[in-house]
């Protein structure tokens, strides 16, 4: 047995050294295309540029197709999603080319904004930490940046409310979306001392995201809300006794140890973000729609409203409903459903829906999330 060995591990060897030419023949290839595709990217950068004017450099409903075709042409053994999420960024350093893409985010880094932003934009974009979601919605308006990037809903914890609202007084437009599984770990620096934890700090939407194993295994903890999850664990840096419920961006920003892993109660916790900016996005073969409309609290008004996509055949995906800020008994709804406003059978029902409101605004049509 013991003789045989050396053949082996020869044979072994010899075998490795020629995959790893075959992966060095393949890698060139693979460069080259790389180089070639740039240099499109470079050359539709110029016909853009020509055309004058507000050139739109990204194309949300451009990448959403590319993504698509990467996925239905992929014939493994990468999962659909992986090969995505390569061609993701291979068109991100393509278009910084052109010109990187500027998105605010709802900081500090570390966030889980900050990581849907990179998923969707990919890591060439240009991404900037705001306080609040406010102030990615002014900074967007401004113009100091392309686009931003804001939670919505949460399959746990429900609506973000405050990104509702301020859609109330903004002209953006919603230009994409992008969902990501929220993972939850329990993470402490290399000061703290794991067996005399005294306190746990999160966002309170991740404390609430993590009730049933906080309490199964830190019931006696003082639980402390934080305005973000990387503001949690940039606290616990420095105390012996704290522990900080966060992702892993902010475990690697901030060099914690994580203690127990994925401490989210429900497995399938995800959370909806909305990329908004300045323009309108064109058809892509597959969108969504999101509207806000007001109606007068009269009887059969949620009927009268919805009845219009019952009859064309739309499919809606989403109802909420906001008080609206101007009082008076009136409501928001906020209601998404799957077309795009262009589309006849959509466009059918915007005209019939615009006539039974007291006011009715289309916040976009954009890609359906891709990745
Ligand atoms: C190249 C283009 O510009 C950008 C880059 C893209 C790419 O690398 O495939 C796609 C869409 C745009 O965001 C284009 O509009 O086709």
């Amino acid at each position: 047995m013991s003789q045989d060995m050396p053949e082996k591990t020869a044979d072994a060897e010899a075998r490795l050294s020629g995959l790893r030419e075959r992966i060095d023949g393949i890698d060139a290839k693979i460069a080259a295309l790389i180089s070639a595709r740039a240099e499109c990217a470079l050359e539709v950068a110029e016909v853009k540029k020509a055309t004058g004017g507000d050139a739109l450099y990204y194309r949300p409903e451009r990448e959403a197709q590319v993504l698509r075709r990467a996925m239905e042409r992929n014939a493994g053994p990468l999962t659909d999603e992986e090969m995505a999420r390569l061609f993701r960024e291979i068109m991100s350093a393509c278009l910084a080319l052109e010109e990187p893409v500027k998105v605010a985010y709802l900081g500090p880094e570390g966030t889980f904004t900050q990581q849907a932003a990179l998923k969707h934009f990919g890591h060439s974009a240009e991404s900037r930490p705001l306080a609040a979601i406010d102030e990615v919605f002014r900074e967007v308006e401004a113009g100091a940046v392309s686009y931003g990037v804001v939670p919505v809903e949460n399959s746990t914890e429900g609506v973000i409310n405050h990104t509702l609202d301020n859609f109330m007084h903004s002209n953006l437009h919603i230009c994409g979306e992008v969902e990501l599984r929220i993972h939850h770990h329990l993470m402490i620096s290399d000061i703290t001392r794991a067996d005399a934890i005294t306190r746990i700090y999160s966002h309170a939407q991740s404390l609430a995201q993590c009730r049933k194993w906080l309490d199964a295994h830190y019931p006696n903890v003082e639980r402390v809300a934080v305005a973000s999850n990387a503001e949690a664990a940039k606290r616990v840096k420095g105390e012996w006794n704290s522990a900080a419920i966060a992702g892993d961006m902010a475990a690697e920003l901030y060099g914690l140890k994580v203690l127990a892993e994925k401490i989210e109660d429900r497995p399938d916790n995800s959370t909806r973000f909305l990329i908004i900016g300045p323009e309108q996005v064109p058809a892509s073969g597959d969108d969504k729609t999101s509207l806000m409309v007001s109606m007068r609290n009269e009887p059969g008004a949620l009927h009268d409203l919805l009845a219009p996509f019952q009859e064309h055949g739309i499919d809606l995906t989403r109802v909420e409903t906001r008080p609206s800020q101007s009082g008076n008994w009136t409501y928001v709804f906020f209601i998404d459903f799957v077309g795009h406003r262009d589309s006849g059978n959509v466009a059918a029902a915007l005209k019939e829906v615009g006539a039974r409101a007291a006011d009715l605004k289309v916040l976009g049509s954009y890609p359906r999330g891709v990745l």
